[in-house]
């Protein structure tokens, strides 16, 4: 379970998030919408743990956020708006790097699976900096779950992808779902939010605005609170 206490982020002058409530079970896949430079990305940061609090905590599992690295590494996958993956490597050199830095036990067979699970096997040998951003984008969601993370935090990650690149995405998105990932989506895409998530917390000011669970919701009714409550602020 993810749990954000009263998260207060102050960078300089600015307030960013002013008191961010939230709880996310774990097994949730949970949408995070609102208007540009509501604290979607701050928050999502500070979750995996790349950022500090200002004030309140953020707790997984009744914890606090791990101080260790390798320990935070092992449970969180995170994709940013930065692949950093190496564009001089293939994918399969790429994921061979981050296997090592994750200590991924037996990576051969998981790198294989995963290269052919975004679809790029027979890419699989060409340089990254030969590649598309859908397909740079198929390697780096590879690359955030290569070491089977129980939480995995998404920023835009449908953001300029073809829809090949789209469909892919969802299906390793519910691949995880069905295996009981929690999976948390920063995105401004909400046609894949209703394809993938369970529910929608509406940013707005740095403060959670709306709780929305989508079971058995009107996906018309959606699209119009959305717009509404979302999009413009
Ligand atoms: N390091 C920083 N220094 C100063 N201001 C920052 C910093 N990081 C973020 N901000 C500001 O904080 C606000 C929230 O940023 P954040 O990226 O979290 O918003 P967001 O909801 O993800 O927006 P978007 O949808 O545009 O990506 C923005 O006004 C942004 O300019």
């Amino acid at each position: 379970m993810i749990q954000s206490n009263n998260i207060i982020k102050t960078i300089g002058e600015k307030m960013i998030l002013r008191g961010m409530n939230l709880e996310i079970a774990s097994g949730e896949t949970v949408a995070i919408i609102g208007p540009n430079g509501a604290g979607k990305s701050t928050w999502l940061k500070i979750t995996a743990g790349l950022l500090k609090p200002t004030e309140g905590s953020l707790l997984i599992d009744e914890e606090p956020l791990k101080k260790d690295k390798y320990e935070l590494q092992q449970i969180i996958g995170y994709l940013g708006h930065q692949s950093f993956l190496y564009e001089h490597f293939s994918p399969v050199e790429n994921l061979r790097f981050f296997a090592k830095l994750y200590h991924v036990k037996k990576p051969d067979k998981r790198i294989d699976d995963l290269i052919e699970e975004v679809g790029l096997t027979f890419f699989k040998y060409e340089p990254v900096r030969s590649f598309s951003r859908g397909m740079i984008q198929r390697l780096a969601i590879a690359r955030a779950i290569l070491h089977d993370p129980k939480i995995l935090l998404l920023d835009e990650p449908h953001t300029g992808l073809d829809q090949q690149a789209v469909d892919i995405l969802n299906k390793v998105i519910l691949r995880l779902k069905k295996k009981g990932v929690t999976v948390v989506l920063v995105t401004h895409d909400f046609p894949q939010v209703i394809k993938t998530c369970d529910r929608v917390i509406i940013l707005k000011n740095g403060r959670v605005k709306d709780d929305i669970p989508l079971e058995g919701q009107d996906v018309n009714w959606l699209y119009t609170h959305y717009e509404r409550q979302a999009i413009h602020s």
